[in-house]
């Protein structure tokens, strides 16, 4: 699947992070998502195309990706213990990171 696909996975289950009260559902959104990320970094967005493969751009594409992981996992942890609240306030930090490499990357 190409970059564009992830991203629509990506944006519809953050949907569901940000609507659902229910821990499974909130898990299971957020491992989609997740996998989705880690696709997205076999992708080369396409501003990104002229560049070398170990281009400093491609490197920063990937860790803004590897950031918004570590956030999924944070979030992830806290709908596994049953924190839902906490879960979903660790999500909302993810828009920030969609943002801030959407400027950069998009
Ligand atoms: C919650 C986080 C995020 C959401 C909801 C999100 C959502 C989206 C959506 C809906 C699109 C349009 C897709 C389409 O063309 O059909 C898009 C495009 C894009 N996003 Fe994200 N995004 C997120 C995070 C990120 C991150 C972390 C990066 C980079 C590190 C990124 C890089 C891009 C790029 C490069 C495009 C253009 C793709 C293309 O040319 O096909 N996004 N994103």
């Amino acid at each position: 699947r190409d970059l564009g696909d992830d991203m629509d996975i990506i944006a519809s289950n953050y949907k569901t992070v940000n609507k659902t009260t229910d821990a499974g559902e909130l898990t299971k959104a957020l491992q989609v998502m997740r996998d989705a990320a880690t696709d997205a970094k076999q992708a080369t967005p396409e501003k990104l195309e002229s560049e070398p493969k170990d281009s400093p751009k491609l490197k920063d594409y990937q860790a803004g990706l590897d950031t918004l992981i570590g956030q999924i996992d944070t979030s992830m942890a806290l709908a596994k213990a049953g924190k839902v609240d906490e879960a979903k306030d660790a999500a909302k930090k993810l828009a920030d990171i969609r943002n801030e490499n959407h400027k950069k990357f998009r």
